[in-house]
């Protein structure tokens, strides 16, 4: 069958709206089992970034949940989608100059497999806030993990469905002994070395 669709070639590149900005484009992918800390920490990054005068969105997976993803619930299919879902609006933001902060469960390494694919290696940092299963089930910030273990909340990752912790994460942030300021101390170590910092 012959394409119907074809890719449009525009002039203006990321390189160039970077070069506008003054900083880098990308995206920052946090890993990690619910109230482990990746919203906490993509949160205070941004407010780092912003003080730095670098542009930034922040895109959360609950938040998403409530429009993009509205349609789709915690199978692992569904996660999946709404994961790429995710990834075409991290790529496209941080093709527009972006850098992007994402904060979602993403709990298989093939699932960040694709999204690396997606986004592109180099625009791509996967960031695991590793808090252990007991330390996220103490805060309990939402009270899910007491909803799945009484059993009225099933598929809660962790409990009843798995979380792949990655191999080769870019940075691994230990939320039980480091403070939020020294894992955006290192996550801002990182970017700079990624040449996505303003050089002023
Ligand atoms: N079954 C189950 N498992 C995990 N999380 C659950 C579940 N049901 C609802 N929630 C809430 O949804 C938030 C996770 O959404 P994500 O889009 O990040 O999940 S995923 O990447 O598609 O796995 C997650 O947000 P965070 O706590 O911020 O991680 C929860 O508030
Ligand atoms: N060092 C730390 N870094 C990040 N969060 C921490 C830390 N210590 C305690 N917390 C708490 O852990 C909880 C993490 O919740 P949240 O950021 O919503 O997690 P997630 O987005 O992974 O579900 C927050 O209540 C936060 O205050």
């Amino acid at each position: 069958m012959t394409a119907l669709v074809f890719w449009q070639q525009h002039k203006i590149t990321q390189k160039q709206r970077n070069l506008l900005n003054g900083h880098g484009s990308g995206v920052v992918w946090f890993t990690g089992l619910s109230g482990s800390g990746k919203s906490t920490l993509a949160g205070a990054l941004e407010e780092a970034l912003y003080q730095r005068q670098v542009r930034t969105y922040l895109l959360d997976g609950d938040n998403l949940r409530h429009g993009l993803c509205v349609d789709l619930g915690f199978s692992e299919k569904d996660r999946t989608e709404s994961l790429r879902r995710a990834g075409e609006v991290a790529s496209l933001m941080s093709e527009s100059g972006l850098l992007v902060l994402a904060a979602f469960v993403s709990p298989l390494r093939s699932q960040r497999e694709q999204l690396k694919e997606q986004i592109g290696k180099e625009n791509f940092l996967e960031i695991h806030v590793a808090t252990s299963l007991e330390e996220c089930e103490r805060r309990d910030v939402k009270g899910l993990y007491a909803r799945a273990r009484s059993g009225e909340l099933t598929g809660m990752t962790g409990i009843s469905a798995p979380y792949e912790s990655p191999v080769q994460a870019d940075l691994r942030l230990h939320t039980e002994s480091d403070s939020m300021e020294k894992s955006v101390a290192a996550l801002l170590q990182l970017l700079e070395e990624k040449g996505w910092l303003p050089v002023w």
